[in-house]
């Protein structure tokens, strides 16, 4: 049983010291069987691979080290609703198959993003940190490609990619952390301008070499690291790579949907007097 479940397990009055989005995130193993550890804070994530890679899986585990973490607060966008919709309970806001209120969530966060600079100018600060008066915020999207190409007409469709671009460049330092998944990772999806902006890249199974590339960055699969090499009944295992480094072959942790439910009930306890203390401008 993970830590994660062993603190949903028991009873929410008598749970062990809690997370902290400012902390390592655990996220599964390496090659060698030693624990791989994700910082998220002022940085982002991009996952991308085949359908049935497990992008969701992963994506659900970062989002249960979130929602268990009081500083942090949970913006999700799910097309499918059913990949993160068990955290709807502990999350502030809970995006569906919606362009219009992916739209107006983005553009709330834009405006949390540039209130929080204003901020951090007015008393000569460069980013928020552990402790501060703001919660970080993790926007977790399953499938960019819904928002970004499938959902709504061209000009929504731009205005979601143009939204989220800004924040995934611009909203780190003030706590917002974005972690994107796509099952299409091609270059209208993730081009290599919005790529480059993911500190963290994860490519599970993926179709071809150059499929791969798009996520992990050009000329990998040359270098002998592609995610087409994974075998497709490996689901979890994936090619990581952090900005600047090399791509490590990983296998994710996995959370069942039990174990998931039990976190999030317990989750949804923490957030709601995180809700509590939250301040009424602030809320995405
Ligand atoms: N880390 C893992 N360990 C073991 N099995 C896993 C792991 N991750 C995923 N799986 C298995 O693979 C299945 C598909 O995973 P998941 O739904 O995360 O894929 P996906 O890439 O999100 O697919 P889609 O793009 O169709 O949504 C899961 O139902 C689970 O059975």
């Amino acid at each position: 049983m993970s830590t994660l479940t062993a603190c949903a397990a028991t009873d929410p009055d008598r749970v062990g010291p809690v997370l902290s989005i400012f902390d390592p995130l655990f996220i599964g193993i390496d090659e060698f069987g030693q624990p791989v550890q994700v910082p998220l804070i002022f940085r982002n994530m991009a996952i991308g691979g085949e359908p049935g890679a497990g992008k969701s899986a992963l994506l659900n585990l970062i989002v249960a080290h979130a929602a268990l973490s009081p500083d942090c607060r949970l913006c999700l966008m799910d097309g499918k609703q059913v990949e993160l919709g068990q955290w709807a309970q502990c999350a502030d806001v809970f995006v569906g198959p919606d362009i219009n209120h992916a739209l107006a969530t983005l553009r709330k966060l834009q405006t949390v993003m540039d209130n929080r600079y204003t901020y951090l100018l007015a008393v000569g600060r460069r980013k928020i940190s552990r402790n501060d008066r703001f919660l970080a915020i993790l926007l977790a999207i399953d499938e960019i490609a819904y928002y970004s190409a499938t959902a709504g007409d061209r000009k929504t469709q731009e205005l979601f990619s143009a939204l989220l671009r800004d924040l995934v460049a611009r909203g780190r330092a003030v706590g917002i952390i974005v972690v994107a998944a796509t099952q299409r990772p091609s270059s209208d999806i993730i081009p290599t301008s919005l790529r480059d902006l993911f500190a963290w890249r994860f490519a599970g199974r993926c179709t071809t070499d150059s499929s791969s590339d798009i996520v992990l960055g050009h000329g990998w699969a040359a270098k002998g690291w592609s995610a087409n090499t994974i075998s497709p009944t490996n689901q979890g295992s994936g090619l990581l790579i952090a900005e600047g480094g090399v791509p490590h072959l990983v296998k994710t942790a996995y959370l069942t949907d039990d174990d998931c439910a039990r976190i999030a009930a317990h989750a949804a306890n923490v957030s709601q007097a995180r809700r509590t203390a939250a301040t009424a401008e602030e809320k995405p």
